[in-house]
């Protein structure tokens, strides 16, 4: 519960008896014409003001004796609710308000005859919410219980100490000079005292006993002693049971009940009846009984949850932002722009949500006023009752759950901006900074940051938790994820989102993740384990990322909004490593920069020679391998028998060194086959995880073969079929590309045709290497080579038209880091290379688009591959082969 900010001064509005205005309680207050327009007057000038938001809408009400109308030195800020006018139509409004905090007055206060318009209130520190140590109730709960009717002494076991206190008094007899005198201990521990002093007066003046066995006249108004005691009453200090034959609350759970006393006010409605219920359950239990344990781990856990802490959010400001973005990563332009468009938007639209609450509280209180006409009876209803001393159990009740600070939990809280934009989904290779970037994002917002890896959830018990009642039952991710980071308003990175599994034996863990992120549901998530206590993620920002999209279902993919990362070619590899990897390395190994220094090429030789991938992990391994090699070598020169050699330690790493420290080279720069050979060609590949790379196809022709085609390497079922297309078309056209001389002639007579891709563990599939194979072909009959510089993409129809195929940025950009120089791809992938490749990336190479296959051929061998009858009409000679 917080109390917001109070102005530094007030319109007074005096309260005749008997009415005596508590925070957190409604009261009506009769005014004259004047006197409202005066409220209102002074309030509206508030408003023109430049105090803080807190002041909208806000009065003081002091309780007046009847007659001299003198002030004590205390009152209530409230908030304005309604206002309404008399229903005997005798020029009379009711304006309806709740107490906010008490307020201290000036000292020298004249009396108040009529509403006094602005006066400066010393407001703190008594504006303040609830100290974070609270008197327990336990003195005073089983006396009130004494006193008042069973329905309401549920509402009394979960209401604050404080608020305890002041609804006691309205609600019991107490005369109206003792609860002004109440209203001015803004002090938790003396009121409760005073209280207490208060209730055993008045138990003793209707004869009852405060603290002995119950007499049987007594019995309506007390707790049955058969009945489970409130638990307030057994988390007390060690005194006599109330009601015989009860036990005392065993001292092993009196650290919980503490706890839960202290985050009486942080705990939802429904955690903290169930927390006392299952306090009182434990009670009864031994504790050497299985069940003990199960029901006390239930307890902590719920204890544990943030419900409504929440942390500071800072103000957002996009230009430092911007700037920790840049600090923290080289590049990614993209990426950084989107982020700081998605952080622009959500600060507008929290503070649009600001303003229009607001205005919300300011109409109510302005727009009734200015058109009394309008109001009716419906809405005379709604108006905020006071409490008297008369007022029925069930009125009471109504007006406890109309209490804010202890109402249901039906509807979503509106208090707080809930962000239902989509989730933003980052999607790209290994390494390439996705985790990094949420990170520096959580910084930004200010919010706690957590990471929770979906990788292998298969279960949905793993995501909504298990029953209770399995042996060694946890809650799920999301809720342990709560409980680590303590508040509600975290940033929670959901890693790997396309690794989670769908549907099965053991349910549907994306439809669970589903449900934790829709706007609509999540502020009421149930987790199995905690039962019938819903948690609110409404206010827990999600950020996701995938390697890649095919695996993640539509459902899930519909609320996401997708920022691609794609990988980093060479030049951005060795700004990130300059920048970023070799300091941070350095500095883990314990060492700075003057005892590590990279002569130039270093760098570029582990970059082009010693990591083949989109991002940037490995290459961080092996700067990490190279540091740690000259923190070995440093630290050997500083033992004392090296003494002497100290000064020789050498701190520069030069380009041979590399070699000897990282061994010999994996990749090299990995353009194959540099001596070409016909019937090998550069296709282009690319894998699930993002990573694009060159696929080389090799093609042998095979003596005393029967025309077989014979494939190799783990080919899936599309790219075998796409392989036998091409084998098809190539034969079609054998006469026209000289393969045969005449039409009828096999051009595979006496040979088999071996078709393989290397890598033969890797599993591939898909249609996109049709040109590429055609080539392959071709050059193995022709016995002409295809440059090793080339790399060919794209899907080809038996007709022999080019289409389109997905990946071409991770394709080009693997294809450039290898060294590749020229890329023949479809005409329809042209708007993917315009939009997705570097600049960097499009200047260093040349792009070839083509709509059909003779295109692609001609590119590579020039037209003179067309030798056959009718070579220089090719378009001609077409139609003849066509017709075979
Ligand atoms: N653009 C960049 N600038 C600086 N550092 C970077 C950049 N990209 C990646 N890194 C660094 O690379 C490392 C790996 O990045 P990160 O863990 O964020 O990758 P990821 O994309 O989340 O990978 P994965 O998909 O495997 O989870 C981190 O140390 C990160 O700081």
């Amino acid at each position: 519960m917080t109390t917001p900010l109070l102005p530094s001064s007030l319109p007074l509005i005096p309260l005749p008896p008997p009415q005596v205005l508590y925070p957190h309680m409604g009261i009506t207050i009769p005014l004259s014409t004047t006197q409202l327009a005066q409220v209102l007057g002074a309030v509206q000038s508030n408003l023109g003001g430049k105090g803080g938001n807190g002041e909208r809408g806000m009065v003081g009400v002091v309780p007046v004796a009847d007659g001299d109308r003198r002030v004590g030195r205390w009152g209530c800020a409230a908030r304005i609710k309604n206002v309404h006018k008399s229903p005997n139509d005798d020029d009379t409004y009711h304006l309806a308000v709740q107490g906010l905090a008490r307020i201290r007055l000036p000292r020298s206060l004249p009396p108040i005859l009529s509403i006094l318009p602005s006066i400066p209130v010393p407001t703190s520190p008594y504006s303040l919410p609830l100290p974070s140590v609270i008197p327990p109730t336990t003195d005073i709960l089983p006396l009130a219980f004494k006193l008042l009717p069973e329905e309401l002494h549920n509402h009394m076991n979960t209401s604050p100490p404080s608020l305890l206190c002041d609804i006691l008094v309205t609600i019991l007899e107490v005369d109206r000079d003792t609860r002004i005198e109440l209203l001015g201990i803004p002090d938790i521990e003396l009121r409760s005292q005073k209280v207490k002093s208060i209730l055993i007066n008045l138990i003793t003046s209707r004869g009852l006993t405060p603290s002995s066995s119950p007499s049987n006249n007594e019995k309506a108004l007390i707790v049955k002693p058969r009945q489970p005691q409130p638990l307030s009453v057994i988390g007390g200090k060690p005194k006599p049971p109330l009601g015989s034959g009860s036990n005392p609350f065993p001292e092993d759970l009196r650290p919980l009940f503490e706890l839960f006393q202290r985050r009486l006010d942080e705990l939802s409605l429904n955690a903290r009846e169930t927390i006392q219920r299952e306090l009182m359950r434990l009670s009864k239990i031994p504790p050497q009984s299985a069940d003990y344990s199960v029901s006390r781990t239930y307890i902590e856990w719920l204890l544990a949850l943030p419900f409504k802490r929440v942390s500071e959010n800072y103000e957002i400001d996009l230009k430092s932002a911007r700037s920790r973005l840049d600090g923290d990563h080289e590049g990614l332009e993209g990426v950084k722009r989107r982020v700081i468009e998605y952080l622009a938007v959500y600060r507008l639209k929290k503070q649009l949500f600001d303003e229009s609450q607001e205005k919300k509280a300011l109409l109510n209180s302005s727009q009734s006023a200015q058109s009394n006409d309008k109001l009716d009876r419906e809405d005379e209803k709604n108006l905020l009752e006071l409490i008297p001393s008369s007022t029925s159990a069930k009125q009471i009740t109504k007006t406890l759950q109309d209490n804010p600070s202890i109402g249901g939990d039906d509807e979503p809280p509106a208090d707080a901006y809930r962000d239902t934009g989509p989730i933003l989904l980052l999607v790209g290779p290994p390494g390439v900074g996705k985790t990094s970037i949420a990170k520096s994002l959580a910084t930004s917002l200010g919010r706690k940051f957590h990471r929770i890896s979906l990788g292998g959830v298969r279960d949905e018990a793993e995501i909504r938790g298990h029953r209770r009642t399995y042996v060694s039952a946890l809650p799920g991710l999301l809720v342990q994820a709560m409980r680590k980071v303590g508040v509600s308003n975290p940033l929670i990175l959901l890693d790997e989102l396309d690794k989670v599994g769908h549907g099965g034996f053991h349910g549907d863990p994306s439809a669970a993740l589903l449900e934790a992120l829709d706007p609509a549901q999540n502020w009421n998530f149930h987790d199995h384990y905690l039962g019938d206590v819903p948690i609110d993620l409404s206010q827990v920002l999600f950020i996701a990322t995938a390697n890649s999209l095919d695996t993640i279902s539509w459902p899930l993919l519909d609320r996401c909004e997708v920022i691609e990362c794609s990988g980093y070619i060479i030049p951005e590899k060795l700004a990130i490593a300059q920048k970023f990897l070799l300091p941070k390395q350095i500095k883990e190994c314990g060492m700075n920069d003057t005892l590590v220094k990279m002569e130039k090429g270093v760098l570029e030789k582990i970059v082009t020679e010693y990591t083949r991938e989109s991002g940037v992990r490995e290459l961080e391994r092996q700067i990490g391998k190279l540091c740690r090699n000259k923190a070995v070598q440093y630290s050997i020169s500083r033992e004392p028998s090296n003494h002497e050699s100290a000064n020789e330690y050498e701190s520069r790493v030069s380009v041979e060194d590399v070699e000897r420290i990282l061994g010999v080279s994996h990749y090299g720069r990995e353009k194959p086959e540099l001596g070409v050979r016909p019937g090998v060609v550069n296709g282009l590949s690319y894998n699930g995880s993002g990573n694009g790379s060159l696929l080389i196809i090799e093609t042998l022709l095979v003596p005393g073969g029967s025309g077989r085609l014979v494939i190799t390497g783990r080919l899936g079922e599309v790219f075998r079929e796409s392989i036998e297309l091409c084998l098809t078309w190539v034969k079609s056209r054998s006469l026209s590309l000289g393969i045969t001389d005449l039409p009828e002639q096999d051009p595979l007579k006496g040979y088999d045709i071996h078709y393989h891709i290397p890598e033969g563990a890797i599993q591939k599939d898909g249609p996109s290497a049709g040109i590429a194979t055609v080539l392959a072909f071709i050059s193995l009959l022709t016995g002409k080579a295809v440059s090793s510089d080339i790399a060919i993409t794209g899907e080809m129809s038996l007709r022999g038209s080019c289409l389109r195929i997905g990946g071409v940025k991770e394709k080009v950009i693997g294809a450039h880091r290898v060294g590749v120089n020229k890329i023949i791809l479809p005409r329809t992938n042209r708007p993917d290379v315009d939009a997705d490749i570097p600049d960097l990336v499009k200047k260093q190479m040349q792009f070839v688009y083509v709509d059909k296959i003779e295109q692609a051929i001609e590119e590579v061998w020039g037209k003179d591959i067309w030798v056959g009858p009718g070579a220089g009409e090719r378009d001609v000679r077409i139609k003849v082969d066509a017709r075979l």
